[in-house]
């Protein structure tokens, strides 16, 4: 396995950092595209391993993509069955199109990574039966691989989905709704529900799209079925890729500003200027840019991240570079992410001489100096970005497989030089 030696810190920073479009906006504006009752166009769609996934199979279930000068024109088409979905280890993908396949005039197979085959699926298969659609599944039950039978529509209606592992069993069924007979009222019955900003992400953006949404009951969504317009969009930067290189402002101190922030937002990594201030950092908005600056001294937190999990392998890499211990909560569902991500940080960070361990629904992080070492990323995208992160502060840190940051962020490595680079340039 390749293993990538992540370069340390000169000094501190001074770096302006474009970072490429949203994962969890691309994927949903695709869908919602694919699913409209005109042509769309997304400007500053994300290209990864994830976005290109999604448009492969929303292309193989009849829509039509097509580049033009950067930006995506997608063509909807009825909803063709016959296709063979490879999601990747996407949870956009795997979670987003099974309902989207319930439209189809024929069945739809789903499979992909192998990693993807233990990531939880039980709620979306369960969910799809109980709207009366037949979803024959080939391996473990609860996960991929299946096939989704199609008969041309969904009637629709009321069912109860237990949301407790990944918001996107929700944020899945709701982008299909509008297209069902009769709508859908989708009701979560678990405990707790992670992530709620990227199911108001769905909400909204099904909105924008001319969709009526009741949300006004906690933890119950009502889609009226209707068309779906086809619009002209631009995809805010992702700002949970945005996070290794604030972070890295705090590592490091100096710092580094990103382009195209913007004021309000659905993405979870929206919350995170408030978190790298709790952290020692201070950021600023100016314009559309945000700038996060740090000294080189970071502060351990006490944090329940359950509506931004995304940024916990960040946070965790940053805490364990603090002058105090860290503990984050609410974030149990990490257990069922691209790998056990609560495992794989308390693996990696034990592994450098660093103290952390898992607790039922988090990780405590107590700093410890950190020495050189293999950071195994277990195909995460989030860990690579994690290793480098620790690595700006702590010398022979190798990342094993920084390739697999391509799941989001293809042009991670050079980002990352050009920031250390323009560390001495002054702006
Ligand atoms: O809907 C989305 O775009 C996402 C929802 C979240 O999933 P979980 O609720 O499974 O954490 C998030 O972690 C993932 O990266 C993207
Ligand atoms: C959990 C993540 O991805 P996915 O969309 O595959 O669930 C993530 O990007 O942190």
């Amino acid at each position: 396995m390749d293993l990538w030696t992540a370069p340390l810190a000169g000094g501190p920073l001074d770096a302006l950092v474009d970072v490429p479009g949203s994962k969890s906006l691309t994927n949903r504006y695709l869908v919602l595209a694919a699913l409209a009752e005109a042509p769309g166009r997304l400007r500053g769609a994300l290209r990864s391993r994830d976005t290109l996934l999604m448009a492969a199979a929303l292309t193989s279930l009849g829509a039509r993509i097509d580049d033009d000068g950067g930006d995506w024109v997608v063509t909807p088409g009825p909803v063709a069955g016959g296709a063979d979905v490879d999601c990747g280890l996407a949870g956009t993908v795997m979670r987003f199109l099974p309902a989207v396949a319930a439209l189809a005039d024929g069945p739809v197979r789903f499979d992909g990574d192998d990693a993807a085959r233990t990531r939880p699926m039980g709620p979306v298969v369960a969910a799809l039966r109980t709207l009366g659609v037949r979803v024959d599944e080939h391996g473990r039950v609860g996960h991929l691989p299946f096939t989704v039978h199609g008969r041309g529509s969904v009637g629709g209606g009321q069912v109860d989905v237990d949301a407790s592992e990944s918001s996107q069993f929700v944020s899945g069924l709701l982008l299909a709704a509008a297209r069902f007979e009769r709508g859908l009222t989708l009701r979560h019955t678990g405990r707790t529900l992670p992530s709620l900003p990227h199911i108001e992400m769905t909400v909204a953006l099904l909105r924008e799209a001319g969709v009526v949404v009741d949300d006004s009951r906690p933890a119950i969504w009502q889609v009226s079925p209707g068309p779906i317009t086809g619009r002209d969009v631009r995809v805010e930067p992702d700002l949970s890729n945005a996070a290794p290189f604030l972070c890295a402002a705090l590592v490091a101190g100096g710092t580094v500003r990103v382009p195209g922030w913007p004021t309000s937002t659905t993405q979870p990594g929206g919350l995170l200027p408030g978190i790298l201030e709790r952290m020692g950092g201070s950021t600023r908005l100016d314009g559309d840019v945000l700038s996060a600056t740090g000294t080189g001294r970071i502060h351990g937190v006490d944090l329940d991240l359950h509506a931004a999990g995304e940024v916990a392998p960040t946070i965790a890499a940053l805490a364990t570079l603090a002058d105090s211990p860290t503990r984050l909560r609410g974030i149990a569902h990490l257990r069922g992410h691209e790998t056990d991500r609560l495992a794989a940080l308390a693996a990696e960070i034990t592994r450098l001489g660093g103290q952390a361990e898992q607790t039922a629904d988090g990780l405590v992080i107590t700093p410890r100096p950190l020495s050189a070492g293999t950071w195994h990323t277990y195909e995460d995208h989030r860990m690579a970005t994690a290793g480098a992160l620790i690595g700006l502060r702590v010398p022979g840190v190798e990342v094993e497989d920084v390739a697999t940051t391509a799941k989001t962020l293809p042009g991670f490595v050079g980002l990352w030089d050009g920031m250390l680079a323009g560390s001495a340039v002054p702006v």
